[in-house]
């Protein structure tokens, strides 16, 4: 039976491990696992090829996905979704494996309604906004990124007597700046979930720099739209030189972390093992240090929450 495996959408790290436990593991299962390069534009032109050991050996410390990722307007199209069609059944394909985000969940659905090729979604994104799941892969190497970058920051920040203002990625989603945030120190905060106000930190800065502050750090998420404003305050409001850094795409990159090397191995095991058992559009999920599988009707029927008790703390960092 062929099991195929492709990562879409935004790349990130812990794909590469999760392809190699894909290969392993189905071989172990006696399933004949292929590899999608490029995504659901691969899968349209037909970049697919059967896997062996030699394809995936070394890749486990590798950041990104040796199958390349993409974001595709032609799946939209019924005839470019024939076309995939066509191209999995020429190979005897009839199980999908998807990393990705939730918007490559829903191409698979569709895809699924339309010609039965049965899916599982392992969700593979550094936004960690996918409803239904505590953690999506990537996150952790993303996090420990943004902790590197920030504590380098906070060195020179430090020695300078200046404000620095760290803008994360994210979309609308808050959790890598408010993790970042608590876990590296940060004076302010600002994310889509939690309103701000720029009197109040005034106020307080104003009375902590009398008091003897020196330096500060501020961590927004793109999802805010405010970073280079904050950093034009904090001059000329607030009376701090003040520099700004964008970490950008460097959050998507670098070696796994441990922890998303073993999530990734988890996650491709249920995935493998659910769609063996009859699962047809399952979405794996990690929730409560429980990880299983629920249908993809579920998880785009809800909006992802950061939890409560960190909204708490991130809410000291706004005002
Ligand atoms: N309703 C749909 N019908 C057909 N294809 C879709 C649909 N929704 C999304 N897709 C396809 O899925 C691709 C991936 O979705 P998207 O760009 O939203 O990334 P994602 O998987 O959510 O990942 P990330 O969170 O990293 O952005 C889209 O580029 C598009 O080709
Ligand atoms: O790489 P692209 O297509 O510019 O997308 C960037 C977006 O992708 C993500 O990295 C992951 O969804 C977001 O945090 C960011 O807004």
């Amino acid at each position: 039976m062929g099991i195929a495996i492709m990562t879409s959408g935004g790349d990130c790290a812990g794909m590469n491990p999760g392809i190699k436990r894909f290969v392993e593991y189905s071989i172990e299962k006696g399933l004949k696992p292929y590899l999608i390069c490029d995504g659901l534009e691969g899968l349209i032109d037909n970049r697919i090829q059967p896997a062996t050991h030699a394809d995936v050996a070394g890749i486990i410390t590798k950041g990104g996905s040796v199958l390349r990722s993409s974001r595709s307007a032609r799946f939209f199209e019924p005839e470019y979704r024939q076309q995939a069609y066509d191209n999995l059944k020429a190979h005897g394909i009839d199980m999908l494996v998807v990393l990705g985000g939730d918007g490559s969940f829903r191409a698979l659905d569709v895809f699924y309604r339309e010609f039965g090729i049965a899916f599982c979604g392992i969700p593979a994104t550094i936004d960690n906004d996918i409803f239904g799941t505590d953690y999506c892969l990537g996150v952790d190497t993303a996090l420990n990124v943004i902790r590197q970058a920030t504590d380098q920051i906070r060195d020179t920040a430090s020695s300078s007597r200046r404000a620095f203002v760290i803008e994360t990625m994210g979309r609308d989603c808050g959790y890598l700046a408010l993790v970042s945030a608590l876990t590296s120190g940060a004076e302010i905060c600002l994310i889509p979930e939690l309103p701000y106000d720029l009197d109040s930190l005034k106020k307080r800065f104003q009375a902590e720099i009398a008091d003897g502050r020196t330096y500060m750090i501020a961590i927004v998420s793109e999802g805010v739209d405010f970073a280079p404003q904050l950093t034009r305050w904090l001059e000329e409001e607030v009376g701090m030189e003040a520099r700004l850094t964008v970490l950008g795409h460097t959050q998507r990159g670098g070696s796994p972390t441990v922890l998303d090397r073993l999530r990734a191995f988890e996650f491709v095991t249920i995935a493998i093992d659910a769609l063996v058992t009859g699962s047809n559009d399952g979405v794996v999920f990690y929730k409560n240090c429980q990880m299983a599988t629920r249908s993809i009707s579920e998880v785009v029927s809800g909006r992802s929450e950061i939890s409560p008790v960190y909204l708490e703390e991130g809410r000291k960092l706004t005002r």
